[in-house]
């Protein structure tokens, strides 16, 4: 549990000529165990952004603090999830999340208790021996959210991690994300392109706008918990997706005449 802040955030890539700003002072706060999701038309800088929260790049100005702290690189209060799968091919599941916890500084012990823990926590526990190239899409990016919750951070960064499953899948991965933020009580940072999926999980949805990325709407989802998928008929459910949408499709190019 952590409060992020972002406060007057600016970065840009390139130089001289080439510079070009990407995210023009992001003001954004979350609070202790809050689910905010990023959404916006391509290229606006949601995973640029997420990248400056993780400390994977530097940024121009402003500042990103947890807990009031400055953070200073990627840091073990901040678990990062990808969308392309971060696993190391030639470490079975098991060591793959025992990798992570052992850079942490345990003792192998307590590496391999804490990742059999996680690893039952996603529904893995039988394939901890396995390969990661024998399992499905889905189960891989069980086995990266084990591993990013295994070392127990505050925050959790997720850059559309179910964008490479298909529906039914992507769905189930929902429903353990949600079963796992409530049960550990995490702050959840999320980037989808997906927002059914953001409306779906969210206590807030914040919309960037493009060139440069800027916070252009932030949308606070007033639907009960525990979620199932019966909310996705529900009219309040409908009318904020349509909202939300309205929104970020302003942004979108027009595509040509034909
Ligand atoms: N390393 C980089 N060097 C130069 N430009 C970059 C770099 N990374 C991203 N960009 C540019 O910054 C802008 C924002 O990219 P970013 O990937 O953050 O957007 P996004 O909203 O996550 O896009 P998408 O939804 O398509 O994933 C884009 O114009 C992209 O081309």
């Amino acid at each position: 549990m952590a409060e992020l802040t972002i406060a007057g955030v600016d970065k840009s890539y390139g130089h001289g000529e080439q510079r070009k700003q990407v995210l023009e002072q992001i003001d954004l706060t979350l609070g202790d165990n809050e689910f905010v999701s990023l959404v916006g038309a391509s290229g606006c800088g949601k995973s640029t952004l997420l990248t400056l929260v993780a400390g994977l790049q530097t940024f121009d100005g402003g500042d990103i603090l947890v807990d009031g702290k400055p953070i200073d690189g990627p840091g073990l209060d901040r678990g990062v999830v990808f969308q392309s799968y971060t696993l190391l091919p030639w470490k079975s599941v098991r060591a793959n999340v025992e990798f992570a916890l052992l850079a942490a500084g345990n003792d192998s012990a307590s590496a391999r208790r804490i990742a059999d823990e996680h690893l039952a926590l996603v529904g893995l526990s039988q394939v901890a021996n396995a390969w990661p190239n024998q399992l499905s899409g889905g189960m891989k990016q069980r086995v990266a959210i084990a591993r990013a919750l295994s070392y127990k951070p505050r925050i959790l960064l997720m850059d559309e991690p179910f964008g490479a499953l298909d529906a039914m899948t992507r769905h189930q991965m929902q429903l353990l994300l949600t079963r796992v933020w409530e049960s550990h009580r995490l702050t959840v940072l999320f980037v989808t392109h997906d927002v059914e999926e953001a409306v779906y999980l969210s206590d807030r949805i914040v919309a960037l706008g493009a060139n440069p990325g800027h916070v252009k709407a932030i949308f606070d989802v007033d639907l009960p918990r525990p979620r199932d998928e019966t909310i996705m008929e529900s009219a309040a459910f409908t009318a904020l997706k349509r909202h939300v949408l309205d929104t970020i499709r302003e942004d979108m190019p027009a595509l040509p005449a034909f």
